[in-house]
């Protein structure tokens, strides 16, 4: 029997559109199953390789207390053109009210032209768990102890 996809849940946020937002769309899911929200530059840009660049979205939001939102890349930009995000995922607090802006950086051996209305990024709307210190002289043990950056073995599969 097939199973019925539970609803994602969906919290309101308010968005702004600014003045340079004009004729653009609202950044939206591409399919009932997007995690994220692809998101379009508000301006045109053209990034050299190695050139990054805040891009415009034209929008600034306020997130709900207790959430963010997370900036990240869109694999076919990346894979086809290297075009990527250098701090994904991007941050937006809640508490942040300037425009929203995709840092893109092109990793790739061509220039690239971003054009107003290109979907450049996604958007992915998160809750945030909060945490608090609690000050201690020793931690618990455990089987990986310190060891770290690779101490499990390299690249080759374990068995081999
Ligand atoms: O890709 C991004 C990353 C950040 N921001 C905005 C929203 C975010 O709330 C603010 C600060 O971002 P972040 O904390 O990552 O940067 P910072 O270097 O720590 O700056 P700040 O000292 O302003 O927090 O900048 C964007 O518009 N796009
Ligand atoms: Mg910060």
């Amino acid at each position: 029997m097939p199973s019925t996809p539970s609803p994602n849940p969906s919290i309101p946020i308010p968005v702004k559109r600014l003045p340079h937002f004009e004729g653009l769309e609202l950044p939206a899911y591409a399919t009932d199953g997007a995690a994220g929200m692809d998101v379009l530059a508000a301006e045109d840009v053209t990034l050299a390789p190695g050139a990054r660049h805040a891009v415009a979205t034209g929008i600034a939001v306020a997130i709900p207390h207790g959430f963010e939102i997370q900036v990240r890349p869109r694999s076919g930009l990346a894979l086809k053109h290297g075009i990527t995000v250098p701090n994904t995922p991007g941050t937006i607090d809640s508490d942040y009210r300037g425009e929203v802006k995709v840092i893109l950086i092109n990793h790739g051996v061509e220039a690239f032209d971003v054009r107003r209305g290109d979907r450049i990024a996604q958007l992915v709307v998160a809750q945030v768990t909060k945490g608090t210190w609690l000050k201690v002289d020793e931690l618990d043990e455990t089987q990986r102890g310190e060891g770290g950056f690779g101490s499990t073995g390299g690249v080759v599969a374990l068995g081999n």
